[in-house]
């Protein structure tokens, strides 16, 4: 999916939430237990409550991962079930020297190799230009680099000054040469809202990928205030306030409710911004 597409598909269905599928087996309501897979229906039942209230899935590729084989097929059966008009994001935060990043981008974009091919994959910038490139050679591929992320640690490196600016500003900065916003985005956390205006201003144009409202106690109202641009330009991500919503048998009429209380609040974003 192209930028314009996103800004499309944000229009239409007027939210630019971004639901995280970050499922553990323990918390998951117990009459799910009795299928092969219920980690795999879990997720069914929550993308077929809530697709039409959110524009892109996020899983978290650590909660498969951790399950080991199985972990990773309920990932590429779950990836099988978005319908075509949502954008998915592996969260998988991976990036290393060029030949092994190459390998981790054929296993997150290339179908034929993995049976899944995600719109995007989150990148940790820290090993420089040509740790991110090979996953920029997938050009109709996104690049979501961490910037800022929501997290307390991201004040150990992350807002550290060097040549008198931030690292994380060092960060938007230097990979704007690498690639456009047509094919990059940003992971700054919505626990740091303060700092939208100045990253705004390092990157006007680029799509943010917000995560921390929910569970981390992030605001959307303060992201909004100076993170939108003119074509939306926020992806705002919730995991567990919408997935656990309930652990009854109603957990995805309720995770559908939590999806619908983000979703109106953006609606009301974009009528006041005059984006829809
Ligand atoms: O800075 C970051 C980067 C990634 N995440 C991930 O987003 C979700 C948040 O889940 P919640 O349950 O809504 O807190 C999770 O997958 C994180 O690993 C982040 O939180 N902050």
């Amino acid at each position: 999916m192209n930028k314009e597409q996103l800004f499309e598909q944000i229009q239409k269905k007027k939210s630019f939430l971004c639901i995280g599928l970050d499922p553990v087996l323990d918390k998951l309501p117990k009459h799910l237990l009795k299928y092969n897979d219920p980690i795999l229906e879990f997720n069914k039942q929550l993308i077929d409550a809530t697709h039409d209230l959110c524009v892109a899935y996020k899983p978290n590729t650590a909660f498969y991962e951790s399950r080991g084989v199985r972990g990773w097929q309920t990932l590429v059966n779950t990836w099988k079930h978005f319908p075509k008009d949502v954008f998915t994001i592996a969260d998988a935060k991976r990036g290393d020297i060029g030949n092994t990043s190459a390998m981790y981008a054929e296993a997150f974009f290339k179908e034929e190799n993995s049976e899944m091919s995600f719109d995007s994959i989150t990148v940790a910038p820290y090993m420089g230009k040509d740790s991110v490139a090979p996953f920029l050679n997938h050009p109709d591929k996104w690049v979501i680099l961490l910037a800022l992320t929501s997290n307390t640690g991201s004040q150990d490196f992350q807002v550290k000054q060097s040549d008198d600016q931030k690292l994380y500003e060092q960060v938007i900065q230097t990979s704007q040469n690498w690639a456009t916003s047509n094919q990059m985005m940003y992971v700054v956390g919505a626990t740091k809202a303060e700092e939208f205006q100045n990253i705004r201003q390092l990157a006007p144009d680029h799509f943010l990928l917000v995560p921390g409202v929910g569970a981390q106690g992030g605001s959307l109202s303060a992201v909004c205030q100076y993170g939108l641009n003119s074509q939306c330009g926020l992806l705002v991500n919730s995991a567990r306030s919408i997935i656990y919503a309930s652990d009854g048998l109603d957990f995805a009429e309720k995770a559908r409710e939590e999806a619908l209380v983000l979703q109106q609040e953006m609606e009301q974003i974009l009528i006041g911004v005059n984006l829809i």
